[in-house]
Parts: structure tokens; C-alpha cells; sequence
């Protein structure tokens, strides 16, 4: 569904993503994690549209999207979410929902009618008429869901939907986006909540420095050298061991 091939992204001087490739099965959920600052929201942004990359090509069920603004990506079935949730503090929660609704249904009736389902698939039923500054930070990453969701797209980009929730709300949300899967769409999570990405991803990708440095199913790249280094710092991959066989 998603080939990400060789793409690389400088602002001036300094290189945010270099020569980075991943693939995305259709009906898969992939993890993208690696340390603060390794490039993956630069990579949403690339994929998404809202970067330009300086180098590399981003495909879409095929097709090669690179050059498309993200509004006829978006058409094509690409929806985000974004790491800072900023939902229409002055609109209703229905209302937040049917402003991603409209890109498939042009009249209020029908857009209001499938936000309402969205809502209801993520858990924000009840909460329809409320306005969405009244929202918990729990019931805002919601709300991001469900304005991406209400695109009907093929691909979700979730940028750290479960930061800033506690673990019971992150227990919570898991089903959500299980069934938001087994309702046919692809997912793409960059996630720092290495429970939920053990227990959601088949697949996890690690950027670090901009570079991709390893690709496998979860429980193998978090005991990768290569991984605990970056995020822990050279030489402690050694150290673990030696303290492991201690
Ligand atoms: N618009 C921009 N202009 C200049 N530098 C940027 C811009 N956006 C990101 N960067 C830099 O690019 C690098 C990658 O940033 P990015 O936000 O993509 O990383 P990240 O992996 O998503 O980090 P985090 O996990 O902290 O969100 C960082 O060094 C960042 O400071």
C-alpha cells in the first residue's frame, strides 16, 4: 500500500531524514519509532504531503504520489494525525469530526450523519454535542482519530495518539485501533509506548538520526545492538549484555 523509497530531507544545513525507505503491507498495522528528533514526523510530513522531501519517492497503492499536494493525497486515502492535537476549540465535538467528513460528503446532512458514526466507533458517542474545548486530553486524541478517520482513508498516519494518556486510558484506546484495522484500514503509528507497540505491530521500522537502522517485528528490534544504542547511548548495548550474564 505505502513504498517509501530513499528519501531524504534537509533543512539547510541540517539532514532530518537521509536516504530512509519503508514499506507498508495493505492491512497491516507498522510501527515507526526511534529516538526524539530521529526524523519521523519530518517522514509523516513527507509522506503526507506537507513536507517536500530533497530527495527519494513516496508511492501509494502503486503510485507515485511524491510530487501531490496533500489535499488530492488525502483524496487518494492518506489521513494523519498530528503529534499536537489542535481541534476547532469553538465547534462542537460532531462538528470537529464532520470537518474531515466533508472531503467524501459534500452535504452538511450527510457529513453530520457519518462524523456521528465515526464518533461512535471511537468511543466519543455521548460526547457529540459537547464542545470540544470541554474535552479530556483523552477525549482530544480521540478527536484526532476520529477527524482522520472521518476521511474514510486507506492509510492512517497516528502520530503518538497514546502520549500523554495513562495506562488505563492507553488499555482503553488498544481495541479502538485493533478495530479501526479489522475495519479494513492501514496503519502507520509512530509511537513511543513500546507496550502498544508490541501489542498492536507486527512490523516496527527505527529511525535514528534520520537514518533507518532496523526493520522486524518488534520483540527482535528492541534486543537489536543497534537500536539500544541509539536511544541509550554508545556502548551500552555491551553494557546490558555484561550485566545480563552477570
Ligand atoms: N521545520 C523545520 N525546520 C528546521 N528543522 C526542523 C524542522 N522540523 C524538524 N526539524 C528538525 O529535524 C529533525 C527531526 O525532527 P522530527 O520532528 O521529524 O523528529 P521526531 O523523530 O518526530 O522527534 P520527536 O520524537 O521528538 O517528535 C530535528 O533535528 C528537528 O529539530
Amino acid at each position: 500500500m505505502l513504498d517509501v523509497v530513499q528519501v531524504s530531507k534537509w533543512y539547510g544545513g541540517l539532514q532530518a531524514i537521509a536516504d530512509a525507505s519503508l514499506t507498508v503491507a495493505e492491512g497491516a498495522i507498522v510501527g515507526l519509532i526511534g529516538p526524539n528528533g530521529a526524523g519521523k514526523t519530518t517522514l509523516f510530513g513527507v509522506i503526507s504531503g506537507f513536507v517536500p522531501p530533497s530527495g527519494g519517492e513516496v508511492r501509494f497503492a502503486g503510485t507515485a504520489v511524491t510530487a501531490e499536494p496533500p489535499h488530492l493525497r488525502a483524496r487518494r486515502g492518506i489521513a494523519r494525525t498530528f503529534q499536537i492535537v489542535q481541534p476547532f476549540a469553538g465547534l462542537s465535538v460532531h462538528e470537529n469530526i464532520a470537518v474531515g467528513a466533508y472531503l467524501r460528503h459534500a452535504h452538511r446532512a450527510d457529513a453530520m450523519g457519518h462524523a456521528a458514526r465515526v464518533a461512535e466507533r471511537v468511543g466519543l458517542g455521548p460526547m457529540l454535542d459537547q464542545p470540544a474545548a470541554a474535552l479530556t486530553v483523552a477525549g482530544r486524541k480521540r478527536l484526532e482519530l476520529a477527524r482522520a478517520l472521518a476521511t474514510e482513508p486507506r492509510l492512517l498516519l497516528l502520530d503518538e495518539v497514546l502520549a500523554g494518556l495513562n495506562p488505563s486510558e492507553i488499555r482503553d484506546i488498544l481495541p479502538v485501533l485493533r478495530s479501526i484495522r479489522e475495519g479494513g484500514v492501514t496503519i502507520l503509528m509512530i509511537e513511543h509506548v513500546m507496550q502498544a507497540v508490541m501489542a498492536l505491530c507486527e512490523d516496527v521500522y527505527v529511525l535514528a538520526q534520520g537514518r533507518m537502522i532496523a526493520h522486524g517485528p518488534p520483540r527482535e528490534v528492541c534486543e537489536d545492538p543497534a537500536v539500544i544504542e541509539a536511544y541509550l547511548g554508545h556502548g551500552m548495548a555491551a553494557r546490558i549484555q555484561a550485566a545480563a550474564h552477570a
